[in-house]
């Protein structure tokens, strides 16, 4: 569910139909035939406690799905894209596994993850992981102005001393440009 802000141009959020009976539920996570599906290379679950926040990452490369499995997220947007229609566009996605939605997250959009209770939350990966495919910045950078609620995250040390986001657009431009020539 969008809780606030406008969603990037690309991030598609798909709710999943959950299918209850007496044993409990099943919902399908994803169908290659499905519009806008992303070719899975990789599956990663992120497990925190209430409190956490991980990231603001970028990649340039790779694109992300995330859903909860258990328990609530928010999940902060901005797009860094300085090409794209809605470049500066952000936006809080809650992320409910009693509700579960499957959020796209394109290259160029920066996106962090807040623990709202202990939750599990699986990211589907395009391309296997690559270390060097992750920039970064603050969660609460002023110029990136995600719209959170009023939280005090816990993040690591390394996740408050990224450069700004103003800078961090310059160098996702030159990335996203290169991985496009690569592409040609
Ligand atoms: C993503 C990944 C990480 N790692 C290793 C690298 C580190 O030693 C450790 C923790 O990774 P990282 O510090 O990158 O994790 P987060 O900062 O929580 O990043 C995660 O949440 C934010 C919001 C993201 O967008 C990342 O892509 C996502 O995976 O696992 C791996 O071995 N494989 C992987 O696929």
């Amino acid at each position: 569910m969008l809780l606030s802000g406008s969603l990037p141009a690309d991030v598609q959020v798909r709710p999943l139909i959950a299918r209850h009976d007496q044993r409990g539920v099943l919902f399908e996570l994803s169908r290659n035939s499905w519009e806008g599906a992303v070719p899975v290379a990789q599956w990663n679950a992120l497990q925190s406690q209430a409190g956490v926040l991980r990231g603001m990452a970028v990649h340039c490369e790779n694109t992300d799905v995330y859903l909860a499995l258990e328990g609530r997220a928010l999940l902060g947007l901005a797009d860094l894209r300085s090409d794209s229609p809605s470049f500066r566009a952000r936006c809080v996605v809650e992320l409910d596994a009693k509700s579960p939605l499957a959020v796209t997250i394109p290259v160029g959009i920066a996106h962090g993850l807040y623990f709202e209770t202990d939750a599990l939350v699986l990211a589907a990966l395009s391309r296997r992981f690559d270390a060097e495919d992750k920039l970064g910045c603050c969660w609460d950078d002023p110029w990136l102005a995600i719209p959170w609620p009023s939280i005090s995250p816990r993040v690591l040390a390394r996740d408050q001393h990224w450069p700004s986001a103003k800078q961090l657009v310059e160098q996702v431009s030159a990335r996203l440009a290169a991985a496009k020539a690569a592409d040609c």
